[in-house]
């Protein structure tokens, strides 16, 4: 399979904190990486290098064969969920999907086909401000896929929403994967890990990669260990 993220030794400080020393990852077309660690162990940062929103220290980052540094042209190819609400807020749902759809060169096909997949049909009304968790990550994700992008990089994709919601999004994902898209996946809910390929566990500027079922064992192990922390699975 294509190689759609390749990065090389990727360093990022902030200040005199060195939050990404040396990354080095590979991530495949159809593959869905899981980036797991604590609060503030880095994957933000990551992925907004990973999607061109942040500059990095050192290192070399490929986005469907193009060194990001370069060119911004490797964004055609992305889709892009954030931890925080980043949609249009005084528009509603049928308006935001529009905009982003005339800036993305999607068409009404498009649009309609994932109204229609991610369940939208009856929040479109709804202005985006007031919406519930659950649909407005519906919401977001449509819009992240109106360009049918290569690579989806999501923050946090679906913790603290409804369930209903959250299977439509997994499903969605499972489709997305499937047709031979890439997803990184930022997580900080270890009960999440099961639904990735693969897991990078950040920790102290480091990346570690484990199955998901043993990523989920350390885990578990290192709650119940005398200096654990957390209990619910989160990070
Ligand atoms: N603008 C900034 N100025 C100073 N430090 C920052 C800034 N942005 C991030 N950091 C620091 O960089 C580190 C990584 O933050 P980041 O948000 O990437 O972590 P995270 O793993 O995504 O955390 P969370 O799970 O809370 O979202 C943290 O120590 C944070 O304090």
């Amino acid at each position: 399979m294509e190689t759609i993220v390749a990065v090389k030794d990727l360093t990022q400080k902030i200040g005199r904190k060195t939050v990404l020393d040396g990354l080095t990852l590979e991530v495949r077309a159809g593959e869905c990486l899981g980036i797991f660690g604590m609060k503030g162990s880095g994957k933000t940062a990551l992925l907004h290098i990973l999607a061109g929103i942040d500059r990095f220290t050192s290192g070399k980052v490929e986005v469907a064969g193009i060194d990001i540094r370069r060119t911004e042209k490797f964004k055609i190819y992305l889709g892009l969920v954030t931890q925080e609400r980043s949609l249009f807020q005084d528009l509603n749902a049928a308006e935001n999907l529009d905009f982003i759809a005339a800036l993305k060169n999607a068409g009404r096909d498009n649009i309609d086909r994932l109204i229609e997949r991610l369940e939208l049909g009856e929040v479109l009304n709804q202005p985006v401000g007031h919406m519930e968790a659950g649909p407005y990550q519906r919401l977001a994700l449509a819009c992240a896929l109106l360009n049918n992008p290569r690579l989806l990089i999501a923050d946090e994709l679906i913790g603290a929403i409804d369930l209903y919601s959250r299977r439509i999004i997994l499903r969605e994902l499972e489709t997305f994967l499937a047709g031979g898209g890439t997803c990184i996946w930022a997580l900080s809910n270890a009960e999440f890990m099961r639904h990735v390929h693969r897991v990078g566990w950040l920790e102290k500027g480091k990346i570690t990669f484990y199955p998901p079922a043993e990523a989920l064992t350390r885990w578990n192990a290192r709650l119940q260990s005398p200096a654990g922390q957390g209990g619910d699975g989160d990070a």
